[in-house]
């Protein structure tokens, strides 16, 4: 089984969207997708009159952004991505982090509504690929309390490969992780990633999507990539990181 992540900037690239779903349908019953969807978040919440701020690559997020937030990556986001799936001939479902078996609780009250994952049990999503459903589940979750939480949509991905055991690959708009000459890294680790981001290398979206990634390599004890949408069956493009 295998997670892919989607990095919500797919969405605005729909002949990149239809390739990508055009591969699947042969791989379908053994692949989640979790997906992001941040630019169209912060279309929404820019167009309300709120404006959105991140921390580290996260979202701060106020209860009162949260219909806006909520709105875009659970509903439109994950409805467009529905909308290419059904289109292509696969049978999709969309899904919270909460039917994926994650439970989620507040990271730190100055993100409001930020959420880190925690795992409660898998079994629907296995059932689900059984009955040849190929899960497509947003970053949006929800504590044990019923509150709705944001989750950034790479922590969701490590958070859902852990649940299924499951192989991990991110997909971005970028190759991969890039050097500071812009060259594709084909290979990291703790001490590489380390040095990287003490010299500023690594940045932004990329940081959290490097330090998921680690997480998950230590984990599931298997290594994990980032590469571009085109990756999605070449095992050996994009940046390979291992512990
Ligand atoms: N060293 C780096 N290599 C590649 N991309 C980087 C790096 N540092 C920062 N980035 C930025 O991270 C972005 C990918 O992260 P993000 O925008 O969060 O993607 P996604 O929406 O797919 O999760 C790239 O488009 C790039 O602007
Ligand atoms: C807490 C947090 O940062 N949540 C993210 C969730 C979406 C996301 O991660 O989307 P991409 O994968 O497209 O970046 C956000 O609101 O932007």
């Amino acid at each position: 089984m295998r997670v892919i992540k989607l990095g919500g900037s797919l969405l605005e690239q729909p002949d990149e969207m239809k390739a990508l779903f055009e591969s699947l349908v042969d791989t379908k019953n053994k692949t989640v997708i979790v997906h992001g969807g941040g630019s169209l978040a912060q279309q929404w919440l820019s167009t309300a009159g709120l404006k959105s701020e991140k921390h580290e690559g996260l979202r701060v997020s106020p209860e009162q952004h949260m219909p806006y937030i909520v709105g875009a990556l659970a509903g439109c986001a994950n409805k467009q991505l529905m909308s290419q799936a059904i289109a292509t001939g696969i049978r999709p479902i969309g899904l919270t982090l909460h039917e994926a078996g994650i439970s989620c609780r507040r990271q730190s009250a100055a993100l409001g509504q930020v959420g880190t994952c925690e795992l409660f049990e898998s079994g629907l999503i296995a059932n689900l690929l059984k009955c040849g459903y190929l899960p497509l589940i947003s970053s949006i979750g929800f504590g044990k309390k019923g509150e709705w939480f944001n989750v950034n949509a790479d922590d969701a991905a490590v958070a859902v490969a852990a649940n299924l055991d499951a192989d991990l690959l991110f997909l971005t708009d970028v190759d991969g992780v890039l050097d500071s000459e812009g060259q594709l890294i084909e290979q990291l680790n703790t001490q590489s990633i380390d040095e990287l981001t003490k010299a500023g290398v690594i940045q932004d979206g990329m940081l959290v999507k490097v330090r998921g990634a680690l997480e998950a390599a230590r984990h599931l004890r298997r290594s994990v990539r980032i590469g571009s949408w085109n990756a999605v069956n070449k095992p050996d493009s994009g940046t390979q990181i291992s512990e």
